[in-house]
């Protein structure tokens, strides 16, 4: 159990006004009580938190990684997607083995964890080597096999053997406490042939989970697209059925038509958008404020950290919230709540979580605030601070009613050695 007493709980964007200082008791992994500060009789065997001078969010929830890219930070800026990927990062993806993901996944989750993210939607290779940092780490996650066959049948038929045997060992990661969570991930349109696509859409539906993918990225896939199928990649998904029955985490959504927007509406399909990658890889700006509009279901990703390169997603918050200003010369569109919203609750949405929030019966996901930090001075508008000025350096941070961040200390690992062991898998990766 623990009870945090006398904090003031950020649990109203859309109203900062009526966010107050309360105390809450977590038992197990569920916030079960909130109330008045100073109402709260202490448990026996609770561990007390005093929240004088603190701040209390719903943790972020990261829509769009590839969390071991942690140990590529840095190996190939300033390219377009298309070079940088075929040229540069599949390349050394060749030479990745199990050792570099598990480094590079335990650096991702300090980051994260470091940065107030408690829950990331990732797409990768080397799953269980994943897994086993997860667990590690205690971070709430939902993990794909990135799907891979570029329409080569032989490929294709390797891809659908190994994706049967992760969603065997995320079966298994799932039943331990819940925090793991399965997904599809097919990869993108331009790399994976219908009947990829359309296999990965089965076993969607099949098992209940969602589908994770990149698309519209860039204008040069779309040609790819409509050269091949004389559609645009959400039309041609969309023919296939690839959209149907599931929820779908589309990572990017920069370049879609009108009549891809509709399919968006229609199909309920969720939107990770990932700015600083975007802007990073030079792909382009999405049209957030018409998704807004349009009451299309809006997240947030970092990308993995070859093209944002850290995973702190208050960076990607504040760009989100300045960015489409700037481009639509209008400061009234994307508010501090939606861009907030989109970090929390829209996220647990996508993914089926019950997080996002602070309320009464919601898992205990949580984020504590030092108020005496200097990017949320003055205290006044935190609400404001958490979109605009925070630097993302949080104190203590609670994963499924288990603190995992204390006082700015990980609890679930030595962070000397995460470091060392990631400098080892850079090195063994690039030479
Ligand atoms: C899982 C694969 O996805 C690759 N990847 C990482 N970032 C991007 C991106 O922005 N667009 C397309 N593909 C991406 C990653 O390197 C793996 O190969
Ligand atoms: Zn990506």
């Amino acid at each position: 159990m623990i009870a945090i007493k006398n904090i003031l709980v950020l649990n109203n964007f859309e109203e900062p006004q009526k966010c107050k200082k309360s105390d809450i008791l977590i038992e197990n992994n569920i916030i079960t009580k909130i109330c008045d500060a100073g109402q709260l009789k202490t448990p026996e065997g609770a561990i007390v938190i005093d929240g004088t001078k603190k701040a209390i969010m719903p943790g972020l929830i990261n829509t769009h990684s590839h969390i071991p890219m942690t140990i590529f930070r840095g190996v190939a800026d300033d390219l377009p997607l298309m070079d940088w990927l075929g040229n540069h990062i599949w390349p050394l993806e060749a030479k990745l083995d199990e050792e570099i993901i598990y480094a590079g996944t335990m650096l991702g989750c300090m980051e994260m964890i470091k940065t107030g993210t408690v829950a990331f939607n990732d797409m990768y290779f080397f799953t269980d080597s994943i897994i086993k940092a997860v667990e590690t780490a205690n971070m709430r996650c939902t993990l794909s096999y990135g799907l891979i066959d570029l329409c080569n049948e032989e490929k294709r038929q390797t891809e659908v053997k190994a994706q049967k045997d992760v969603l065997n060992s995320l079966e298994k990661a799932h039943n331990k406490n819940g925090l793991i969570n399965a997904a599809v991930g097919p990869h993108a349109p331009y790399t994976c042939s219908a009947d990829l696509l359309q296999h990965a859409h089965e076993l969607a539906k099949e098992h209940n989970i969602p589908m994770n993918i990149h698309m519209n990225e860039t204008e040069d896939e779309i040609r790819q697209i409509k050269e091949k199928t004389g559609l645009r990649p959400f039309e041609f998904l969309n023919s296939l059925g690839v959209f149907d029955d599931i929820n779908v985490v589309a990572a990017h959504c920069v370049h879609l038509s009108d009549n891809e927007i509709n399919i968006l509406k229609e199909k309920n399909i969720y939107v990770s958008h990932n700015p600083l990658s975007n802007l990073k890889l030079g792909s382009g700006i999405a049209p957030i404020p018409t998704y807004l509009k349009d009451n299309i279901n809006v997240t947030l990703g970092t990308d993995g950290c070859a093209s944002n390169n850290n995973l702190n997603l208050f960076e990607s918050i504040k760009a989100c919230a300045t960015v489409h200003k700037g481009v639509q010369q209008d400061s009234t569109v994307v508010k501090v709540s939606e861009v907030l919203n989109m970090a929390t609750k829209n996220a647990s949405k996508a993914l089926n979580y019950n997080s996002g929030e602070i309320k009464e019966g919601m898992w205990a996901d949580l984020v504590i605030l030092d108020l005496k930090n200097p990017t949320l001075i003055p205290n006044k508008n935190i609400i404001s601070h958490l979109a605009y000025s925070f630097n993302g350096v949080v104190e203590t941070v609670i994963i499924n009613g288990k603190i995992v961040l204390e006082n700015g200390k990980m609890t679930t690992m030595d962070e000397d050695k995460v470091y060392e062991k990631a400098e080892e898998a850079y090195l063994n990766l690039v030479n």
